[in-house]
């Protein structure tokens, strides 16, 4: 950890966005070496009663779930067990090219405590009411910023996009009563509950399922309802800047639609409309087949939690709550789980939480007009779309890939349960 940042450096880092447990710094300095970067910097939660947002140093039943890969148990903070994990877990799943797993710098306690304060009205007041910047770390994450181009580009533009889960579970651990899950996708069911806790203004019509299929025209649907509902699925950054969406879930847009897309092509001077980049957005998701290795690392979740959430109580040594449940056909099917050999256990926990990360990450798919020879960087594609006679460089890179931590298997089984409660109680009727 070579570089250091300190309280005399505050005002080089502005507010870029934050997620649920980390807050994102972006350089506008002038040293050379922090140039294009971001500084991920930890929160901790304001209620003590919510299982911690990302783990520290891991538990004695983490270190049982992540035994085979070394570094991790050693890893003594947060953030390299971030980097390890990043690099060790999910970089071979979904190719090392499309992951950064950033780089630990120290940061002083007065200089989180300066940013606390520097960035308060630029927070969502939800974010706000809900975390706070952890100033008891000493060090936090410096990654490239993925939503421009590392070298001066005088043009570009990046989406963001969170794909949340893309399949229909088929566990045979799902109880009939449940069996919704086999219909509905996830996504949908949530969104229900997100309008009723009115988390969302109103309900998406984003369906995951479009995003991941190999089909032109569904992609582009499903590019079309993130963009009429943004939520925290869909964001637009024009030379780095948010332009588009917003960091509050309950924002529906930043912009009018023309506004958004005036400003894309004056600045652009390529004439490029909604239509268009959904179609340079589709050929760089086709291309460079990310959404296929996310699929399958979100498809490690074989059991649901329906069915994980007993062996994780293997794995911690408790007595499952199903034990006292009386229907015997229901208890010999989960016995069948119980009855497996605890490594067995451990890597169906652990492919669980390993999918959970899938389906909660981010994509950062950025583009620029080429100017003149092709860039040497392999972290580069090309694409060309015939309604635009221009070639365009882009990257994809993944964003957020941090571990989930063990002890929030209950919390998936409890909200899994009042996802599909709500639903079955409200919608099921209508279908
Ligand atoms: O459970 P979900 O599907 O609601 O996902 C949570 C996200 O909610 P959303 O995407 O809005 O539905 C949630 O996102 P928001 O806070 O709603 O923006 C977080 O990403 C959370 O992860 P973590 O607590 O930071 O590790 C996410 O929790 P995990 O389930 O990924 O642990
Ligand atoms: N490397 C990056 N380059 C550019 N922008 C970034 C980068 N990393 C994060 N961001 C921005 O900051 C936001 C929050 O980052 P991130 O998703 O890592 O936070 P989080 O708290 O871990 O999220 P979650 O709520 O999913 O747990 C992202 O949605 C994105 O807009
Ligand atoms: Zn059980």
């Amino acid at each position: 950890m070579e570089i250091v940042i300190t309280v005399e450096d505050v005002n080089d880092w502005v507010y870029k966005g934050e997620g649920a447990a980390n807050l994102i710094l972006g350089y506008q300095g002038s040293l050379p070496l922090l140039l294009g970067k971001v500084l991920r910097v930890q929160k901790v939660s304001k209620d003590e009663t919510i299982p911690p947002m990302a783990c520290a140093v891991l538990s004695t039943h983490e270190q049982l779930i992540w035994a085979n890969v070394a570094e991790l148990i050693e890893s003594k903070s947060k953030d390299s067990l971030a980097q390890i994990y990043a690099t060790h877990i999910m970089g071979p799943l979904l190719g090392t090219n499309h992951i950064d797993a950033g780089v630990r710098v120290s940061v002083s306690r007065e200089f989180l405590e300066k940013v606390e304060v520097s960035t308060l009205n630029f927070r969502p007041a939800w974010r706000r009411k809900a975390s706070r910047i952890d100033s008891l770390t000493n060090s936090a994450l410096l990654f490239s910023d993925h939503s421009v181009f590392p070298s001066n580009s005088t043009f570009s533009i990046a989406v963001e996009i969170k794909p949340k889960c893309g399949f229909i579970p088929s566990s045979e651990y799902i109880l009939d009563e449940n069996s919704i899950k086999k219909q509905v996708t996830r996504y949908k069911m949530h969104q229900a509950l997100k309008l009723h806790k009115k988390q969302i203004l109103e309900e998406s019509a984003y369906d995951p399922l479009d995003l991941f299929s190999h089909s032109k025209e569904r992609i582009h649907k499903a590019l079309n309802a993130l963009y009429l509902n943004p939520q925290n699925n869909f964001r637009v950054f024009l030379n780095g800047s948010l332009i588009y969406g917003g960091m509050d879930t309950d924002t529906k847009t930043h912009d009018t639609n023309n506004s958004f897309e005036e400003l894309i092509g004056t600045s652009s001077g390529l004439n490029l409309n909604l239509p268009k980049i959904f179609e340079l957005l589709t050929e760089m998701i086709s291309k460079s087949g990310v959404l296929n290795q996310l699929l399958e690392t979100q498809k490690l979740d074989v059991y649901d939690i329906e069915g994980a959430i007993h062996s994780y109580y293997d794995v911690i040594s408790q007595t499952c709550p199903c034990k006292s449940i009386s229907d015997k056909g229901l208890l010999e099917k989960f016995e069948k789980l119980h009855c497996l050999p605890i490594q067995k256990s451990i890597e169906i926990v652990r492919d669980y939480l390993v999918s959970a990360t899938a389906k909660d990450c981010s994509l950062m798919l950025c583009f620029r007009p080429r100017e003149g020879e092709a860039p040497a960087s392999e972290e580069y594609g090309s694409i060309s779309i015939e309604s635009v006679d221009q070639v365009y460089d882009y990257k994809v890179f993944f964003i957020d890939l941090d571990m989930k931590p063990l002890e929030k298997m209950v919390y998936y089984y409890d909200l899994d349960q009042k996802i599909t409660n709500f639903y079955k109680q409200n919608y099921q009727k209508l279908l």
